[in-house]
């Protein structure tokens, strides 16, 4: 499902690891985009009707036989098209240019002269100025394409910016999208508002309420099923939903026994307490504990807590008489980590139990109304619906909850020792005032035993991982540098009072190369 709007860039993405922040910028400059696959830009093309094209970079390479290309449709539409690094390349390749590999390439920090007037630099670069920008490239481009110019080069990239004036095509060879290119947001706005003409007056409660209008038509007078989970998300997403078919709507928060000490009943009060929305509580601990019985594979875990929700919320449907609509507050993050196109670059990280993780056959229909947000959008839009600050700014925490924290086979046993941990390092974050400062923490139970010595006695129980990370998006992140005496008291207070904790580390290690989650 995408926005109906005649306001739209479509970002075409060819597998570069940074395309969701061309969009985030685009939605800075004020205007809707969405991102498609290259094997999708087509479809994708037809049914959002974009005013103009953004092309991603790439891993791959124009010269590589089967490197992907743009579709001949987008090339042709006369709408203006901005390529970034690969973006540029495929440009050149396909329009009568030349592509060559280059013997060195240009990584990082880089310098470009500006050598001519051109419509991105509106008001920004001047001719004879020197910026900074970031590359990231081994392929160049040798020779233009007919109707293009050089306005900008760098020592390896003697077209680091060129323009088709009359075609409206532009392209780049380095990353205006990183904050290493530190007018790069201002060339992506000048591309978007001034080179396309798009008036920049997207904002959240725009998104509100063409969302609220997409719900609608999608469900006409349908049973909607919510997945709420106590989260951000999901809380905004059933708060979205409500606004758009009231009553029509069924919020139903299953108890997996994965929770946290004391969530269930806490996010069940919570809920009902601000809000009208008929809430239902399944206590589900059982069967999720049972299934999970042997299960050590992380990717097996999600399939099978994905496909088990999924069974819980049918089950839950019937009882209410049916509902052909299972909404949940899926983000973009949980889909680009799940998804791996075929022939494509992007590769599957880990099965987000709501979107990798779900079962093939599906007797309901998708309501996700957040899938092209990120994190941080989610809660600006959580507080434009009004969500106290007691939803809004929850860490996250995941569907799957403490199973993949315990690395190793889940046991009931396992997960009370793990919540006594995490409970005990949550207070002393609450209690020094870091909750805020920290996007997520979290402790995880890991499946080693180590020696210790306590009153004098010998020891041979688990160690137990502390995990803090600070983040916008969740896409990225980096360790939480609490200081020594903060971990050295959570650490004793851990192995004094969780019986089968006798030894607690810290997780250093930034995302990437780490994930988030342990699992
Ligand atoms: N225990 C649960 N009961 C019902 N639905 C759930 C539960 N856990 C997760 N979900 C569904 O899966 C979706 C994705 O979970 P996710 O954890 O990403 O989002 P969230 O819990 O809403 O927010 P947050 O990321 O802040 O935790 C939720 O939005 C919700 O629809
Ligand atoms: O609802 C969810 N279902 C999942 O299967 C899932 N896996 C990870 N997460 C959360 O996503 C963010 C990024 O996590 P990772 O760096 O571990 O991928 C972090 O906030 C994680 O807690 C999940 N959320
Ligand atoms: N970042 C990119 O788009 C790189 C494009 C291509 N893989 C190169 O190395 O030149
Ligand atoms: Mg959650």
């Amino acid at each position: 499902m995408s926005i109906q709007t005649s306001e739209s860039v479509l970002i075409v993405d060819f597998g570069s690891q940074v395309t969701q922040l061309i969009a985030r910028r685009v939605r800075e400059a004020g205007v809707y985009s969405e991102i498609a696959p290259f094997n999708a830009a087509e479809e994708a093309f037809h049914r959002l009707n974009p005013v103009g094209i953004i092309l991603s970079g790439s891993p791959a390479s124009v010269l590589d036989e089967n490197g992907p290309g743009i579709p001949e449709v987008i090339l042709e539409s006369g709408r203006p098209i901005l390529g970034i690094c690969y973006g540029q390349q495929s440009l050149m390749h396909q329009l009568g240019g030349e592509v060559l590999a280059g013997d060195s390439g240009e990584f990082g920090r880089a310098f470009i002269e500006i050598a001519d007037e051109c419509a991105l630099f509106n008001g920004l670069w001047k001719v004879g100025e020197t910026h900074q920008v970031w590359m990231s490239h081994g392929d160049k481009v040798t020779s233009l394409a007919p109707g293009f110019r050089p306005v900008a080069s760098s020592p390896g990239a003697p077209f680091a910016v060129i323009a088709n004036d009359e075609k409206r095509i532009y392209a780049m060879q380095f990353h205006p999208e990183v904050v290493h290119t530190p007018d790069g947001g201002k060339l992506l706005k000048n591309f978007v508002r001034h080179v396309c003409g798009l008036a920049g007056d997207w904002t959240m409660a725009e998104f509100r309420k063409t969302k609220i209008e997409e719900i609608r038509a999608q469900v006409g007078s349908g049973r909607v099923i919510c997945g709420l989970s106590g989260g951000v998300d999901s809380a905004v997403a059933a708060v979205l939903i409500h606004e758009a078919i009231g009553d029509q709507l069924t919020c139903v928060f299953v108890d997996h026994g994965l929770m946290r000490m004391g969530e269930a009943d806490q996010v069940v009060s919570l809920f009902r307490g601000h809000y009208n929305i008929p809430l239902v509580h399944v206590d589900a601990s059982t069967l999720f504990l049972k299934g999970l019985e042997g299960v050590t594979d992380p990717e097996a875990k999600r399939k099978f807590i994905g496909k088990t929700f999924i069974d819980v919320f049918e089950d839950e449907a019937k009882k209410i008489g049916g509902a052909e609509f299972l909404a949940q507050g899926t983000l973009y993050p949980d889909v680009i980590e799940s998804v791996s196109f075929t022939g494509g670059p992007s590769v599957t990280i880990k099965s987000h139990h709501n979107v990798g993780g779900l079962p093939e056959r599906m007797d309901m229909k998708l309501v996700e109304p957040l899938r092209e947000l990120f994190k941080d959008e989610v809660r600006e839009l959580g507080r434009e619906l009004g969500l106290p600050e007691i939803f809004v700014g929850r860490h996250p925490f995941p569907g799957p909850g403490l199973a993949i924290r315990i690395p190793g086979e889940v046991s009931r046993e396992r997960c009370d020792i793990l919540r006594k941990a995490d409970a005990i390092y949550l207070e002393e974050i609450r209690t020094a005032g870091l909750y805020d400062a920290i996007w997520q923490a979290f402790a995880v139970l890991l499946p080693v035993k180590t020696v210790g010595v306590m009153g004098d006695g010998r020891t041979y129980d688990n160690v137990c991982g502390l995990r803090a990370v600070t983040s916008t998006d969740g896409m990225t992140a980096d360790i939480y540098p609490f200081d020594a005496g903060f971990l050295s008291r959570v650490a004793t207070r851990i192995i004094n009072e969780v019986k089968g904790i006798n030894r607690v580390v810290y997780d250093y290690t930034s995302k990437p190369p780490g994930t988030i989650e342990w699992e």
